[in-house]
């Protein structure tokens, strides 16, 4: 049904670098599927990493009601962070390899479907968090997946395959740190493997690193691996994939709204699955329904 208003302005962010379907034209696919009597669309190309937060920034200073980011988890990121405190609202076109926080919201992996979502326009607000003042919406870690992100991020290749053959050989000569994690009035020491900070369920790719999460209830979920063997790797990957790792006596959840984790040697982490560097100290701090999408959720969800 065609809107009776005047079209709203719809800015598309669009990293040219990311994913592995880089030969689609997003110009065409908004011309052929975007609903113009609802939306008047602009598509910016990304020049440089963190160019998309400057240019979501500028987009919402100029009025556009929605800022769509059209790349993997690193763009919605950037994008994401710039639109925080403004009136616009973020869309996503998933073009990533992972797309994580596309999945959690329910929106189409197929493009032209994801621009029918826009053109409903069905807009809900969403939690976001940050990690030592970097912020997050779908997941953040340290240990193993920091280290993991370290190394995706100076490889050239994409993709899940890529990615598992990657883990696989990160995990030979990965070795879990101490650490103290304090939550919710707890001290909790260990060798951890894995601490993940969880806004939304999933990392990407379906692989469910806090299946029970909820994007809209102002608390995020813990989930602590301690030092595991290969056998229990195996299993954690199972537990992943097939979203049973909340069954798992390898891993332990928490909820909570604030987290901190001091570790005795520095450790890598990431936001979004983007490196985010190394340290000691971690402050992780939920912000609730601070961000307001277009997506598939439920009412109440
Ligand atoms: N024009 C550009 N040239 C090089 N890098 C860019 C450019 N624009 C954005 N970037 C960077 O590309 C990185 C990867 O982007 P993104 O996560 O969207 O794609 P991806 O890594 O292919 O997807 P996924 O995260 O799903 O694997 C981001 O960190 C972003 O800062």
């Amino acid at each position: 049904m065609e809107s009776t208003s005047a079209p709203e302005k719809a800015c598309f962010i669009l990293n040219p670098k990311s994913g592995v379907r880089s030969t689609v034209s997003v110009p065409d696919l908004i011309s052929n599927h975007l609903d113009t009597s609802r939306w008047k669309p602009e598509i910016l190309l990304t020049e440089r990493a963190g160019h998309a937060t400057e240019l979501a920034q500028k987009a919402a200073a100029n009025g556009a009601r929605l800022v769509v980011a059209v790349g993997g988890d690193g763009t919605v990121n950037e994008v994401a962070r710039g639109l925080k405190g403004t009136s616009s609202a973020l869309g996503i076109l998933p073009k990533g390899s992972g797309n994580g926080l596309a999945r959690h919201l329910g929106i189409p992996l197929a493009l032209p479907q994801a621009l029918a979502l826009l053109n409903q326009a069905s807009f809900h607000y969403i939690d976001s968090c940050t990690i030592n003042d970097h912020p997050f919406f779908c997941t953040a870690g340290i240990g193993f997946d920091g280290l993991v992100s370290s190394v995706f991020a100076q490889s050239t290749k994409r993709g899940l395959s890529s990615y598992v053959q990657l883990v696989v050989r990160e995990f030979r000569s990965f070795k879990s740190e101490e650490a103290t994690v304090r939550i919710n009035g707890r001290e909790l020491t260990s060798d951890f493997f894995v601490v993940a900070f969880a806004n939304a369920s999933q990392y990407g790719n379906n692989a469910y690193i806090a299946p029970m999460a909820n994007i809209q209830d102002g608390l995020m979920d813990v989930c602590l691996i301690r030092h595991v063997g290969v056998a229990e790797a195996i299993q954690l990957g199972y537990g992943l994939m097939t979203k049973q790792i909340a069954h798992s006596s390898l891993a332990e959840f928490h909820t909570c709204a604030t987290v901190s984790v001091q570790s005795k040697e520095p450790q890598y982490f990431h936001a979004d699955g983007e490196f985010m560097g190394q340290a000691k100290e971690f402050e992780v701090k939920m912000f609730p329904k601070s961000l307001e999408v277009v997506a598939a959720l439920a009412p109440k969800s």
